[in-house]
């Protein structure tokens, strides 16, 4: 079954469209972005979501004292590496805070993929590049890397929407959609996007 992913939650109301739709993964964005929140935001949305949804840390070169310190506290259970972090980061990160970790890969060629299938991290999220921009890679490009070949499961990002969400699965297989812009509506998450994302991919999938 392919996992569900919905990032950029920065309103109360968008907790409640969430706990109402229940995707696997909800994303907090602590980097610069219209949709950055504060330390003090997530600690209370945490404290409203439902406690089966997992809550994912979204970071851009953040000094990683504050992502382990947002891990150690349980306000996010994963943290998702969208700055190009290299392994030494990764691995010192997991050593601090022993929870699963998100490597972003910015995909212009099969071989940015294939550099990053070594890495420590516990998950790949392949994008179209800085993030939360509503833009499509290529997705024939994973078929043309070893990423087919290799075990490590991978979040599919990058202008998904209810227009691309059915094709893109067919296609690619990930382990998981994420999806920002596609589920908004004039900058803000619309309940009824996220709400049919969530029973589409799933209904699919019966
Ligand atoms: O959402 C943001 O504003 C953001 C800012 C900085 C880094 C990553 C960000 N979001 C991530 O971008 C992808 C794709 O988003 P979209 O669906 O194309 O809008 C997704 O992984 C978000 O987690």
């Amino acid at each position: 079954m392919t996992m569900i992913k919905i990032c950029g939650l920065f309103r109360q109301e968008d907790i409640e469209y969430v706990n109402e739709g229940m995707p696997d993964y909800i994303g907090f964005v602590f980097a610069e972005s219209k949709r950055k929140i504060t330390r003090e935001q997530a600690e209370h949305f945490r404290k409203k979501l439902h406690p089966n949804v997992k809550a994912v840390g979204v970071f851009v070169k953040a000094p990683m004292d504050q992502v382990a310190r947002l891990l150690n506290d349980r306000i996010i259970d994963m943290a998702q590496l969208h700055g190009g972090e290299d392994e030494d980061y990764i691995r010192e990160l997991k050593n601090l805070a022993p929870f699963p970790v998100i490597k972003a890969v910015k995909v212009e060629f099969p071989s940015d993929i294939n550099a990053a299938l070594s890495t420590s991290a516990d998950y790949l999220l392949l994008d179209h590049g800085a993030g939360g921009t509503g833009t499509s890679f290529n997705w024939k490009l994973i078929e043309d890397s070893l990423l087919p070949t290799s075990s490590i499961p991978f979040f599919l990002a990058g202008g998904l929407s209810l227009e691309n969400i059915q094709e893109a699965i067919n296609l690619v297989n990930p382990y998981a959609v994420d999806l920002s812009s596609g589920v908004e509506t004039e900058g803000k998450k619309d309940k009824n996007k996220i709400l049919e994302v969530v029973r589409r991919v799933r209904n699919d999938e019966r």
